[in-house]
């Protein structure tokens, strides 16, 4: 499907999605239960990727209305999978699938889509295969399709810090079922810190004690994952509520402007998003205690912001940056190119499209704002759904209209992101391609 943004300004009220990460961690966390209720769940290809993992485990996740998921667990180690698993777009339901198939006392294949199969898995495998499991890549080169034959023990292991935070999440949770739990060591400092924080957040309402140690983290074994009362309660999404945001910030009619419900503050290092609006100059009031945001539209100025906690907000800010005045250095991004697609790059290109200068190094962006006006083009959404939300962020302020291929990917993590925007006013056409 390909997307037309007409330029609009936005109004009203946007409800936030439920969260992508605490949804993962929680369908795994209620697999690794006896049972569990899953409320205000997201339902996206991500996190229904998860829940196949699950049910291949020998769980089952049923879904009960909308945003309820009712989950027999497998209740501590998975059994060997009739199947290979399908990842598809998932990272995440790769990493922590990985190391829960290490759990199995038989062999689990994993794979995913093309973007998956080009993400790093090779940490993760040398830390299960050092901690006894039998893990590899297929073609030997650290990438999916990955086979993993279990069962281990637990242990002591050092794995790098810097490529994803995913791989102490998979071990953390992986750790609490086995026998002698697991010791991770931190071999370069911890990127996406935040998403650590969401884990242990998980695991202490699942009953389950995981903590940071002086090296890094560790996970007694022998735990059962039990949730208080048998149900998990999901939050708002601050990746996904970054989008709304923004387009309020650049878009939202000043006096009305947009409210976001849902926006109650945990764990998430995307929180910061509401603070980065309002240091461009937007006009921005957070309710933590009503869990709303209104926000409406002020002259931007450029900033710089270190992304190093929060990688998935280097696209919303890359098109904030791009209708700021002023430059916009978004920084300690090296391991945001490590994501459905080379983000940083991805934005360089797209935004280049539209006339947007930007300047691009390893670790860092800067979008040079202000005078290069945003012109309307065709642009590829990258099969990248943080790509196409923030390019059709930037087409609501182009001249002319802006066409976003392939804008279909935002079913991993937003899918009624199209028709929110309609809600709030936008004018926009899908052409499905036919
Ligand atoms: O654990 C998680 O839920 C996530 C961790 C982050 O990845 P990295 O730790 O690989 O940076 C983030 O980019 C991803 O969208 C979700
Ligand atoms: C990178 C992301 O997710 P994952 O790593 O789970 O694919 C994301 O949602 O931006």
């Amino acid at each position: 499907m390909n997307v037309t943004i007409t330029p609009s300004s936005v109004e009203g009220t946007a409800r936030a999605p439920p969260s992508k990460s605490y949804t993962h961690r929680a369908i795994l966390a209620a697999g690794y239960a006896d049972e569990a209720t899953v409320r205000d769940a997201l339902w996206s290809a991500d996190t229904q990727a998860t829940a196949r993992a699950v049910d291949l485990f020998g769980g089952d996740v049923t879904r009960a209305g909308d945003a309820t998921l009712e989950i027999d667990g497998f209740d501590g180690r998975p059994d060997v999978p009739a199947d290979v698993i399908d990842c598809a777009n998932s990272g995440t339901t790769t990493r922590l699938v990985t190391a829960a198939a290490a759990l199995a006392d038989g062999t689990t294949v994993l794979t995913g889509d093309e973007s998956l199969r080009s993400r790093p898995q090779g940490p993760l495998l040398e830390a299960l295969s050092d901690l006894g499991a039998e893990a590899y890549s297929t073609r030997g080169n650290g990438l999916a399709p990955l086979v993993i034959t279990g069962p281990l023990s637990g242990g002591a292991v050092s794995i790098p810090g810097d490529v994803s935070s995913q791989y102490i999440t998979a071990l953390l949770m992986a750790g609490a079922v086995t026998d002698e739990g697991i010791e991770i060591d931190l071999e370069t400092e911890l990127k996406s810190a935040p998403y650590v924080d969401i884990t242990l957040e998980v695991l202490a309402d699942f009953g389950v004690d995981a903590h940071q140690t002086d090296d890094g983290f560790a996970v007694d074994g022998g735990q059962s994952y039990r949730p208080a009362g048998g149900d998990y309660a999901v939050p708002g999404d601050f990746s996904s509520i970054s989008y709304p945001l923004a387009a309020g910030a650049i878009a939202g009619d000043d006096g009305d402007g947009v409210r976001i419900e849902g926006a109650n503050p945990s764990a998430q290092g995307d929180t910061a998003i509401v603070e980065i609006v309002e240091r461009m100059g937007a006009n921005v009031d957070w309710d933590q205690d009503a869990g709303t945001i209104d926000i409406s539209s002020a002259p931007l100025t450029g900033i710089e912001v270190d992304v190093e906690d929060t990688p998935d907000l280097l696209p919303t800010i890359a098109t904030l940056g791009a209708v700021a005045d002023g430059d916009t250095r978004i920084t300690n991004a090296e391991h945001v190119r490590y994501k459905e697609t080379d983000r940083v790059s991805a934005m360089a290109e797209e935004l280049g499209k539209m006339g947007v200068e930007t300047t691009e190094e390893r670790d860092s962006l800067t979008v040079h704002g202000g005078d290069s006006r945003l012109e309307g083009a065709i642009v590829s959404g990258c099969d990248d759904h943080r790509i196409i939300m923030s390019l059709a962020l930037a087409g609501l302020v182009a001249d002319g209209e802006t066409t976003i291929e392939g804008a279909d990917h935002v079913d991993v993590s937003f899918p009624g992101f199209f028709g929110l925007l309609e809600e709030l006013g936008v004018i926009l056409e899908r052409d499905d391609g036919k």
